[in-house]
């Protein structure tokens, strides 16, 4: 077609467009996805699943593993093995698990003892393993970090990542487009944090849902990369699957050496980077919803309830509930304020705080310790706080900081100095906090609970959660004395500007060992020695033929949907998140049932253990539901965790009716064999609620896509995509249907290797074909890399 005929295609289409495989009449599209990422919270029941249908992984070349949710942050230096480090039983069996499977499965993984171990989302962009124009996802929702880099990166369910184990594919829809331009320039002490926090606050929770989220504008433009991750990680706070940023030269500086990407220099970088170049929204594509902030209107931001929208500036005060517009608000408003234990009016900068925690996958790079540590530097903690965490997001991380004294400035400002790892963010490690502690916290999500049970948690930038230790309390870091800089510009605070380069090659070990960047990526040799004591073929013992073969899979195995009559639990409440349904102490299962005793925890008993009696789910009849009303928007935000439909479906309820869901939530009940029905019109809604609160059945006829009385009367109507309801009605998995896609698959990935070589697996992830066959070569654990790095290798 002539360029003049071209719709006009925004980033993600050209991206999306680039990995579809195949595509139906209805929209249902196939989608080649380039990187996957794997933690130990949410891969126990994929890789189990595999097991089960004697599947293998796929692609395991473009698999990365690491641990992190559940690892204690302690020095790891007395390590000797994982299952001997960590002390909580369902934690260690997790990683224990991961362990064993990515030794099962021949998938490359970043055990405690290598330091480019740390939070998934930080060790993928270290690594180059996450690259422009490519699709990224993780059993996790906090993937759309990686399209700070122009990648269509998303969270997925554990389904879903089972899914993309077996076919390296996933069946999705188009999303909408959205774009949040931020022009102007930011002033002192506002960050990206502040940004993205800001944009929330104007979008609310539920402000990107079913939409991709592009970041433009001078400001974005004029942020490093890593300031361009803070903001993407938190677009699925504003609701959206996930945002991105079109690569530029910023991007393609901080690409340059990382052990994954495009060797620097050489024909394939040129290439890749003639492609990336072409990752930008043409001028005049069309955004279904379109946001503009003036960088002026940012101030440092932080927030004070128990979602992430629930922002005020710095300078502002505890807003008060009773001005919100509706009464549902209002209820929520006052429910927060008693459970943040906070009095509308009272200025921000008078909340006294207890504990600070820098780190999490949002703020845990080497710039965000740096700006933190400025701030910190010859400064010490107030008396009241009781602990000042700095966790580094990966071994790397620390090790740069380290290099540059930054530990010692956290360290003699009374901060404790840990090991990487997601730690107090959502606290599956030891780090928690106490009942009704508050934190200022540089992490993504306030939800109840979040940091542990009944802890308050504030969210900010790594500069103000630095200011709030040093102050005692929330503070304004523009007033700290000394305090002057720019911590969103790259370089403004790192004490000696050659450390860049250095932090953009830390992937190979100290500054003294590595002449040029270039240099560590001829490491093929080094390599193959390495990974000679490695068995030739480490793909599972499984019957592989039923996965290569094609056709030969099978195409059933959930439980049929078409009628569902019960009791139905009425809900009012917005924003019902995941994190809610199930909290995080339940996550550490490897299985995917029994999880109905956990569902709505902490609403549903008391800090005695007692049941709660005003919980709906404890009184008759509801305590036999088997749908649940609710009239609140966002059902179901947040976290990925597919325990959250599970718990549901334990539990007994297999339909959750609400004006809208979060998208992650919604696809992993549609692979429970559950329906989440969208009902917007509020009159349909509130007659099938009226149902519920009176205690009558209510019957829901997926053939016919109606919701009806006990009496067998209409109530209302629901859409429902074809191809889900398909699936729902004929019990169908998805993963046997797409495995009958064989050979377009094959055809997909046999010009991607033509196109963009790049992408196939590389370094310790290469891709080997041996007689035909996907054979590759990796180490799992344990193999020591860290300490000495003279004497040790540095790859496998
Ligand atoms: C454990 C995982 C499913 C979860 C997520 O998806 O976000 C976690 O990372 C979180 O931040 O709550
Ligand atoms: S949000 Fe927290 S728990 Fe989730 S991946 Fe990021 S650091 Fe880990």
């Amino acid at each position: 077609m002539p360029a003049a005929e071209r719709t006009p295609q925004t980033l993600y289409d050209k991206v999306f467009q680039a990995h579809i495989v195949d595509e139906k009449l209805d929209g249902t599209i196939l989608l080649y996805i380039d990187r996957h990422l794997v933690h130990e919270v949410t891969s126990p029941q994929a890789f189990e699943g595999l097991e089960v249908a004697g599947r293998k992984v796929r692609r395991p070349d473009c698999t990365l593993a690491t641990t992190d949710h559940n690892v204690p942050t302690t020095s790891r230096k007395a390590l000797k093995d994982i299952a001997s480090f960590i002390k909580e039983d369902d934690s260690r069996t997790q990683c224990v698990t991961l362990e064993e499977n990515v030794k099962k499965f021949g998938i490359t993984y970043f055990g405690l003892s290598d330091k480019r171990q740390g939070i998934v989302h930080v060790i993928g962009p270290e690594q180059g393993f996450t690259l422009p124009g490519t699709t990224v996802v993780c059993g996790d929702s906090h993937t759309s970090t990686h399209g700070a880099f122009g990648a269509l990166a998303f969270g997925i369910g554990t389904s879903e990542v089972e899914h993309v184990l077996a076919t390296q594919c996933l069946i999705t829809k188009r999303s909408k487009n959205m774009r949040i331009q931020v022009d102007g320039e930011l002033a002192p002490g506002v960050s990206s944090k502040d940004v993205v926090l800001h944009a929330i606050g104007k979008i609310g929770t539920a402000g990107g849902n079913g939409a991709v989220i592009e970041f433009c504008g001078s400001v974005i433009r004029s942020l490093s990369i890593e300031a361009r991750m803070s903001i993407c990680n938190m677009s699925i706070e504003g609701g959206a699957r996930a945002g991105m940023v079109a690569p530029d030269e910023i991007t393609f500086e901080y690409l340059k050496g990382k052990p994954l990407a495009p060797k620097y220099g050489s024909e394939e970088w040129d290439r890749a980077v003639a492609y990336w170049k072409s990752l930008r929204s043409d001028p005049d594509a069309k955004y279904d919803i379109d946001v503009f902030i003036d960088a002026k209107d940012i101030i440092p931001t932080v927030t004070w309830g128990t979602s992430p929208e629930d922002v005020v500036p710095i300078t502002g005060v505890v807003p008060d509930p009773e001005t919100f517009p509706t009464e549902a608000k209002k209820a929520a408003g006052r429910r927060m304020l008693e459970y943040m234990g906070l009095v509308a009016g009272t200025p921000m900068e008078d909340i006294v705080v207890d504990k600070a925690f820098i780190g999490s996958c949002t703020n845990s790079r080497i710039e965000d310790l740096r700006a933190a540590a400025h701030v910190v530097k010859g400064k010490k903690i107030a008396a009241n706080i009781k602990r000042a965490l700095v966790v580094p997001g990966s071994g790397l991380v620390k090790e740069q900081a380290e290099q540059e004294g930054l530990d010692k400035i956290f360290v003699d400002a009374g901060f404790e100095w840990r090991e990487a790892g997601c730690s107090m963010c959502l606290g599956m490690n030891p780090d928690i906090l106490s009942p009704k502690e508050r934190c200022a916290s540089t992490s993504n999500r306030n939800f109840e609970g979040r940091q542990g049970a009944q802890g308050r948690t504030h969210l900010m930038s790594p500069v103000m959660a630095a200011a709030a230790a040093i102050v005692g309390k929330l503070a304004d870091v523009r007033k700290l004395s000394q305090y002057n800089g720019s911590p969103h510009i790259e370089a403004a605070v790192n004490p000696e500007p050659a450390t860049t380069a250095a932090a953009t090659t830390s992937a190979a070990g100290p500054p003294s060992e590595k002449a040029h960047p270039d240099e560590r990526i001829e490491s093929d040799d080094t390599e193959k020695e390495a990974l000679a004591d490695q068995p030739e073929d480490s793909s599972p013992q499984v019957n592989t033929n039923v996965t290569r073969s094609g056709g030969a899979s099978v195409a059933s195995g959930l439980p049929k949907f078409t009628e569902l009559k019960g009791i139905a639990a009425p809900m009012e409440k917005a924003n019902i998140d995941t994190d809610a349904i199930i909290p995080k102490q339940f996550l550490k299962t490897i299985k995917r049932t029994g999880l109905g005793t956990a569902l709505f925890y902490e609403m549903r008993f008391l800090p005695s253990g007692e049941e709660n009696p005003d919980f709906v789910l404890n009184r008759e009849p509801y305590r036999r539901s088997k749908i649940l009303v609710c009239t609140g928007a966002n059902f179901g935000c947040g976290s990925s965790r597919e325990h959250a439909p599970w718990a549901l479906n334990d539990f007994g309820i297999k339909s959750v009716l609400a004006p809208s869901f979060a998208d992650i939530f919604f696809n992993n009940s549609f692979k429970n064999g559950m329906l989440p029905i969208a009902i917007t019109d509020k009159a349909d809604l509130d007659r099938v609620h009226a149902e519920a609160v009176a205690g009558r059945e209510v019957e829901i006829d997926l053939p016919n896509q109606v919701v009806k009385d006990a009496g067998g009367n209409v109530l209302c109507a629901f859409e429902v995509e074809e191809f889900r309801k398909h699936c729902l009605v004929n019990g169908l998995d998805d993963i046997g249907l797409t495995m009958q896609m064989e050979d377009k698959i094959a055809e997909f990935e046999k010009n991607m290797s033509s196109e963009t070589p790049w992408l196939d697996g590389k370094g310790y992830l290469k891709r080997k074909g041996l007689g035909g066959k996907l054979a590759v070569k990796a180490a799992p654990v344990p193999r020591t890399n860290r300490g000495d790095v003279k004497s040790e290798p540095l790859e496998w």
